[in-house]
């Protein structure tokens, strides 16, 4: 959080004590004192320059350097300064760091002003209220979120509202319950909606003890009064009553959006007119996905924190920057009801069928970022060129919806008609836009050249005014050439003396009584005469004429464009659909997917399923099936390190995902029934930033799964109880799978390497075994990848230890250490009579080994059909048989 600098607070109280400041600062002061916790840009000439301590904490964080010019008030003036033309990159680069930035620009005219030029905050920029394209990440959101809450007899509601200012898009949410849940609730939706800014009032610190929060803003407690909250949405989005948006009932969002647009409208210094509709988010709307589950399952962001390969790096073919928003929005917000994944399975066969999403994407590569620059034009802070690329974009919209149309039946309801729907050209709006702009505008209005000829007849004057001196002037230079008989004379301009004639100095006698001298030269004299002043006057003053008339245009143009936002922004979201929906089919189609079906029956039923990036990445994925059925819902995952257990876990619930996004999945076929939750546990870390140890992580995590997890959800538990000691471990482990299966009931794969856990099922006949395979070969070991019936035979730790490096002689070591250990176990078996050890028989002699060794191979070689066995699993047996007679 940002605190106020103490320099300008001691500089401000000696202010009001002695006055002694020159008139400058004393105006930079009084602007700081309503801008206390951000940096002060303060327009002097080309620089923004900044004062005290914002001088030196933008000096440290930019690389600027830090001055002082004298002091004021016997304070020092450190000062750092950033020129006008590059402010950008150092506001995105402070931005990122959370800071944020009220830029005060120079509003009175230096000529006219006493004592200093009246100066105004104009434009405040902060991380979750940001606009321009420069500053923004192309590819995401960065929403602006304020949290209420109001407490009553013990229940506390929380009610969220956020806004992306980027797209305009504003939504509410509320939920109740005791103290605790709210916070670990509220850690959650953070974590899902991913706020780039937090409002809150100034003491509901408690509520946030769970929640990850980057940027705060503490805003005074009033400003959350749910009445005028209520209110100002009511103003925002101009309608008597919220029903039609189903916000009826809600309090505390009230309260939150109240702040919400308050802060919003404050830092643009005006309305937010491309903000028209409102989305209430209910709590049950979407597969709920914790932040231990967003990480692990990498959906956006890999572990690590990078951004690739993830689910989402792995689909983006998308082709504009709004479809990548909408596809990063569509992995995170998998919605439970499954008739919206339906509609976008049908579209997305649809578009396969037609083979359409080539042409689509190459299309959609030549649309612009409508979305952005829609609201770019509802701020008046659209650029020329903006508004150049906005129309050549909506010049693409007949060939889309050409493309769209033949994908559905006529009269069709489905996805694909209500985007071919929106995607209707605005024919007014592009009509002005292609008569207003030039082919290829300006960076900058106050550049020129911005608007088309014919669009307006006085701009096309006044141009031709100045555009005509190059007639006139070599019309002049050849007259005055006759009149003097000076061969060599020349009239020319520059842009600090104008127009002149320039005559060299061994022609002088020559030159005649009417003109005046304008400028000496070593060698040349340079003179004006009244007909060239004449001119001159008119032809600069055009060009004057010409910009001021150009700015004119363009704010009555920006104006005139405002009625069409709201058919913009619903092109936009066309847009976005139909390139998330192409990308996806892309996908599909490129990696051989297929269509999941969801049903009503609780079931997982994937055959030959993939993990989607891994599979990306190697040479040769071995499919494997999962089946979860109402009467089958845990699979105990035994096997090997290495073997792909959390893989083929990760996979399970990566396509149950994709299937409730509306993708296509990495399956030969996935019958899905409904899912409300998807929880996991994957991996020990460590969050010693908030003091916890890996095994408090894990055993938070499930505890958040025990307690929140129903018959819908999918879990997911890779070896829970591994951070403990073995018998705690151990038991933690059972209990905890035994209450998945008998409390829970939910669909869960467990994977353990407890070996005691596997007799399980014995006790509980929902729950199956199943292991990864691997075989010894030699001293090493292959793994299979294969997901097989039964418990694994080993957990083959030391071959994998050996295969990592660990050197030969702490193998051998282990090993014998083993063998004591497995000797022991045996010995002690009677005691732990909870997980009785599988029955295992201790060789008295190298001879009473083998028999039943001979026995174990005969066993095993009777078992084998060698016509019914693919070569793989052939290779497979024999080293298994091997091992048996080893
Ligand atoms: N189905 C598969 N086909 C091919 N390769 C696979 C498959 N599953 C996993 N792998 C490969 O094996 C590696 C290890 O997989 P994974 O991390 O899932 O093993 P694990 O059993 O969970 O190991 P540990 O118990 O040590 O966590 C992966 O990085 C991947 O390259």
């Amino acid at each position: 959080m940002t605190t106020v600098p103490n320099e300008i607070n001691a500089a401000a109280a000696k202010s009001s004590a002695t006055e002694k400041h020159t008139p400058m600062m004393a105006q930079y002061l009084r602007i700081k004192a309503n801008y206390p916790t951000m940096l002060v840009f303060y327009r002097m000439g080309d620089f923004y320059e900044l004062f005290f301590d914002d001088a030196e904490k933008a000096a440290r964080i930019l690389g600027i350097t830090l001055t002082a010019r004298g002091s004021s008030n016997g304070v020092p003036i450190k000062m750092a300064g950033v020129p006008f033309h590059s402010l950008d990159p150092y506001l995105a680069k402070l931005v990122r760091m959370g800071e944020s930035c009220a830029i005060c620009e120079q509003i009175g005219d230096p000529a006219t002003s006493k004592g200093p030029v009246e100066r105004k905050v104009v434009r405040v920029v902060t991380p979750g209220t940001l606009t321009d394209a420069d500053l923004l990440p192309e590819k995401a959101e960065r929403p602006l979120l304020a949290v209420c809450t109001l407490t009553q007899r013990k229940v506390s509601t929380c009610g969220l509202a956020w806004l992306s200012l980027a797209s305009g898009a504003l939504k509410l949410m509320e939920f109740s319950g005791d103290a605790r849940t709210v916070g670990v609730r509220l850690a959650q939706e953070l974590e899902r909606i991913a706020p780039a800014e937090v409002l809150r009032a100034d003491d509901d610190s408690d509520l946030f003890a769970d929640s990850p929060i980057g940027h705060t803003q503490h805003v005074p407690e009033w400003h959350f009064d749910v009445v005028k909250g209520h209110k100002a949405l009511l103003d925002q989005l101009a309608v008597a009553t919220l029903s039609g948006y189903g916000a009826d009932g809600l309090g505390a969002a009230f309260g939150a959006a109240g702040a919400l647009l308050r802060y919003a409208q404050s830092t643009q210094g005006r309305g937010l007119q491309h903000v028209k509709s409102l989305a209430v988010e209910s709590e049950n709307e979407f597969i709920g996905l914790d932040a231990a589950t967003r990480r692990n399952l990498e959906l956006t962001e890999t572990i690590r924190g990078q951004e690739s390969p993830t689910l989402f790096s792995l689909l983006d073919h998308c082709r504009t920057a709004m479809g990548s928003r909408l596809l990063r929005h569509w992995l995170h917000h998998a919605k439970r009801d499954q008739a919206v994944a339906h509609s976008r399975h049908q579209a997305l066969q649809a578009l396969i069928e037609r083979d359409a999403a080539g042409s689509l994407l190459a299309t959609l590569s030549q649309v612009p970022d409508i979305e952005r620059i829609t609201t770019r034009v509802a701020l008046l802070s659209a650029r020329p060129r903006d508004l150049a690329s906005l129309r050549d974009g909506l010049k693409q919209l007949p060939a889309l919806r050409a493309q769209v149309a033949q994908c559905f039946i006529p009269g069709d309801t489905c996805l694909l008609h209500d985007i071919h729907a929106a995607l209707a050209t605005p024919d007014a709006c592009l009509d002005l836009l292609a008569r207003a702009i030039a082919e290829e505008p300006a960076a900058m209005v106050r550049d020129g050249g911005v608007f088309a000829r014919g669009f307006d007849a006085e701009l096309d004057e006044l141009r031709a005014l100045s555009e005509n001196a190059g007639q006139f002037l070599v019309d002049l230079e050849s007259r005055e050439r006759a009149r003097t008989g000076i061969a060599n004379l020349r009239v020319e301009y520059n842009k600090v003396h104008g127009f002149y004639i320039e005559v060299t100095n061994g022609q002088a006698d020559k030159v005649p009584e009417d003109y005046r001298r304008r400028q000496t030269l070593k060698n040349a004299e340079r003179y004006i005469t009244p007909e060239l002043k004449a001119f001159e006057d008119k032809a600069l003053s055009a060009q004057d004429k010409a910009l001021a008339r150009e700015k004119l245009l363009y704010d009555q143009l920006l104006a005139d464009l405002a009625p069409f936002i709201g058919q913009l922004q619903s092109i936009a979201r066309g847009l976005a659909q139909i390139d998330t929906l192409a990308a996806l089919a892309t996908h599909a189609v490129r990696s051989n997917w297929c269509a999941p079906a969801l049903v009503e029956e609780p079931c997982l039923d994937i055959v030959e399923g993939r993990h989607p990036v891994v599979e990306n990445q190697i040479e040769r994925f071995i499919a494997n099936s999962c089946r979860l059925t109402d009467d089958k819902r845990l699979l105990l995952i035994t096997g090997p390190n290495m073997g792909g257990k959390s893989t083929f876990m990760r996979q399970v619930a990566l396509i149950t995902l994709l299937a409730y996004v509306g993708s296509f999945v990495p399956a030969a076929s996935a019958t899905i029934g409904p899912i409300d939750r998807i929880f996991t546990r994957i991996g020990a870390s460590d969050d010693l930033a908030n003091g916890r140890s890996t095994f408090m992580v894990e055993m938070t995590e499930s505890a958040a799964i025990l307690n929140g997890a129903t018959d819908r959800s999918l879990v997911l538990m890779d070896e829970v109880g591994r951070g403990t000691s073995t018998f705690d471990g151990l038991a933690l482990a059972w209990a905890i799978a035994r209450h998945l299966i008998e409390t829970s009931r939910s669909f869960t794969l467990f994977a353990t390497h407890y070996f005691e856990l596997t007799q399980l099922p014995e006790a509980h006949p929902s729950a199956v075994n199943v292991h990864l395979s691997a075989v010894e070969h030699k001293d090493s070991i292959v793994f299979l990848h294969a997901v097989q019936d039964g418990p694994a035979s080993q957990s083959y730790g030391l071959q994998v230890a050996q295969l990592a490096g660990v050197p030969p002689g702490v193998i051998r070591a282990a090993r014998r250490h083993l063998a004591r250990l497995e000797a022991q176990a045996v010995d002690g078996a009677s005691q732990m009579d909870l997980f009785a050890p599988p029955p295992c028989v201790e060789p008295e002699d190298e001879a009473a080994a083998a028999a039943p060794a001979a026995d174990a191979v005969r066993e095993a070689l009777d078992a084998i059909d060698p016509d019914a066995l693919t070569p793989r699993e052939a290779l497979e047996r024999l080293y298994e048989l091997k091992r048996l007679a080893a």
